[in-house]
C-alpha cells in the first residue's frame, strides 16, 4: 500500500447534523465519492496514553512526534494504494478510554465512531497493563455495536521499545488476539515505521475483500446463468455402445 499524501482534511470528530460532520462529510466526497473511489474508514481505539495519536501520525506521515495534546479526536483523510487500487481512506483517533471500577466507560461520542468505521484498531501499551485487560472487552463492545457482524479488528501492542518497564509480555497480546479472531502486530511507533504500516496494510487489505465487487448485482446475476450441463453417463455409454456395434458390423461385412 502506498500513501499518497498531502489530499484532503484533518476535520474534528463530527456529531451528526454539526458542521463539523459536513466538513467530515465534504472531506470524504472530496477524497472518495467524487473520484468514485472506495472508502475505508478506521477507527483507532485503547485506553488514554497507548500511542493512539503518535501511531495515526507515524503511518499517515511516516514521522513520530513525541508530544500531542490529550485527544479530542481527528479524522484524518488520504489516499492510499493497495493492491493495484487507489482507495480512500479515513482514520479517526478517538479519545482514551476511561478505565473505571465497573469496566469501560464509552461515551455516545466513542460508540458513534465505532458504528462509523468499517475496521477497528484496538491499541494497548505493553507498559501498561490496564490497556491491556481493556482489549476484550473493547473487542465485545466494537462487535456489538455492529450487531455482531463481525467487523475487521486489529490489535496493536505499543511501545515495544520500553522493555525495562514492560508490564505485559506481547505473548499475552497476540494469544488474545488469536483467541479473538484478530490480527495482531507488536510495535514501536517511536522507532519503527514498517510495523504500524503493515498493521494498517492488513487491515485495508481485509476491509477491500469484503468490500469487493463479488457482492456486487453484477457478479450475483452471472452467478445465477445456469451452467452447461455436464454430460450424462448414461447417454455417452449409450452412443459409445453404438459406435462399437457399428464398428463391429462393419467390420463382419467385409
Ligand atoms: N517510548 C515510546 N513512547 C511512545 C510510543 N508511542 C507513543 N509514545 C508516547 O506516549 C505518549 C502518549 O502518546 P499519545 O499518542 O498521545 O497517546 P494517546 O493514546 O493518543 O493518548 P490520549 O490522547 O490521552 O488518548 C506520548 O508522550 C508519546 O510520545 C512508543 O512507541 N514508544
Amino acid at each position: 500500500m502506498r500513501l499518497i499524501q498531502n489530499m484532503c482534511t484533518i476535520a474534528e470528530y463530527p456529531a451528526p447534523g454539526s458542521a463539523a460532520a459536513a466538513a467530515a462529510a465534504a472531506a470524504s466526497d472530496c477524497c472518495a465519492g467524487a473520484a468514485g473511489r472506495r472508502l475505508v474508514k478506521i477507527a483507532v481505539v485503547g485506553a488514554s496514553g497507548v500511542g493512539k495519536t503518535a501511531l495515526v501520525v507515524r503511518f499517515l506521515t511516516k514521522r513520530f512526534i513525541g508530544d500531542y495534546e490529550r485527544n479530542a479526536g481527528n479524522l484524518y483523510t488520504r489516499q492510499v494504494q493497495i493492491e493495484g487500487e487507489t482507495l480512500a481512506i479515513q482514520v479517526q483517533d478517538t479519545p482514551g478510554i476511561q478505565v473505571h471500577e465497573n469496566g469501560l466507560s464509552c461515551g455516545e461520542q466513542l460508540n458513534r465512531c465505532i458504528r462509523w468505521a468499517d475496521a477497528v484498531v484496538i491499541v494497548f501499551s505493553i507498559t501498561d497493563y490496564k490497556s491491556y485487560e481493556l482489549i476484550g472487552q473493547l473487542h465485545q463492545h466494537v462487535q456489538q455495536l455492529h450487531l455482531g457482524a463481525r467487523l475487521p479488528v486489529v490489535v496493536v501492542a505499543n511501545k515495544a521499545d520500553l522493555l525495562h518497564v514492560k508490564q505485559v509480555d506481547p505473548q499475552l497480546g497476540l494469544q488474545l488476539a488469536s483467541v479473538l479472531g484478530c490480527s495482531f502486530y507488536e510495535v514501536s511507533v517511536s522507532e519503527n515505521y514498517n510495523d504500524v504500516y503493515s498493521a494498517f496494510h492488513v487491515l485495508c487489505k481485509e476491509v477491500s475483500h469484503k468490500q469487493q465487487p463479488s457482492s456486487t448485482p453484477e457478479k450475483r446475476r452471472t452467478s445465477l446463468i445456469p451452467r452447461p450441463k455436464s454430460p450424462n453417463m448414461q447417454d455417452l455409454k449409450r452412443r459409445f455402445k453404438q459406435a462399437l456395434s457399428a464398428k463391429v458390423r462393419t467390420v463382419t461385412s467385409v
